[in-house]
């Protein structure tokens, strides 16, 4: 359902080209769960953008099940992107002025999806989110967001979801217990699922492992 192939991208740093992914090759079926590692600076989150249509690589080819994302304008990038890719950033990314609740429905609504009862409440219960529905994003803590984030991600049903560090900010015991969830509630839905982590407790979790190293891409299945 992914396809990478050859893909190169890199930053100008003053008049330098620093280059980031030299030739990065990758397949995913779907429902596939894997974990991506590699040192910061490696490019974990450059490649994670690019898949999600939010940058474009120099070279090489992104391919979502028949979709080119590489070949395809910026809006039509935005538009596919919105319709089949959760993601899950660093920085959580809420919207500062609606409530956690129109957070978690945004996403969906913009997909045009009417609400799912059932799901909603199954996320808001495994996520311990009920108390917090009716506040605003700067009036929940970090770990908090990261779960409303989770949420909204899930909520829009994507085909692929993609998780930027998503228990950065959660103690070991909760970050077991929402990796855990996101592997479940993802399989569910019959979603394939990417998570960058530091973590090897958290790779463990995941059917196998994907290292960048060098700018390229390297399989381990989960021994
Ligand atoms: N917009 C940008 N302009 C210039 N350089 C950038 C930009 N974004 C990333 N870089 C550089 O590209 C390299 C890869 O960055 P990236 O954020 O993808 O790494 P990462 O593996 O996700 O790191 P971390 O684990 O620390 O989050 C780094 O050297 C970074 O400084």
């Amino acid at each position: 359902m992914l396809r990478l192939s050859e893909l190169c991208k890199g930053y100008l740093d003053g008049t330098e080209f620093h280059s980031v992914l030299q030739g990065a090759d990758l397949s995913l079926n779907p429902g596939d769960q894997l974990a991506l590692m590699g040192e910061s600076g490696s490019g974990k989150s450059t490649l994670l953008n690019l898949i999600a249509g939010l940058d474009k690589p120099e070279s090489g080819e992104i391919w979502l099940g028949k979709t080119a994302i590489h070949a395809i304008s910026e809006r039509e990038r935005t538009a596919y992107s919105r319709k089949n890719i959760g993601l899950v950033f660093q920085q959580y990314n809420l919207l500062p002025t609606l409530t956690v609740a129109d957070n978690i429905r945004f996403c969906r609504q913009l997909k045009g999806l009417p609400d799912d009862d059932k799901l909603w409440l199954k996320l808001i219960s495994a996520l311990d989110l009920m108390p917090l529905l009716l506040r605003y994003p700067e009036e929940i803590s970090g770990g908090q967001q990261q779960r409303a984030a989770i949420a909204r991600a899930i909520y829009m049903e994507p085909t692929l979801l993609l998780a930027d560090e998503p228990t950065g900010s959660l103690d070991e015991r909760n970050a077991d217990a929402v990796i855990r969830l996101l592997i479940s509630l993802t399989k569910q839905l019959h979603c394939t699922l990417l998570v960058v982590t530091h973590s090897d407790k958290v790779a463990s979790h995941m059917q196998g492992c994907i290292r960048l190293q060098g700018g390229q891409l390297h399989v381990t299945p989960r021994s």
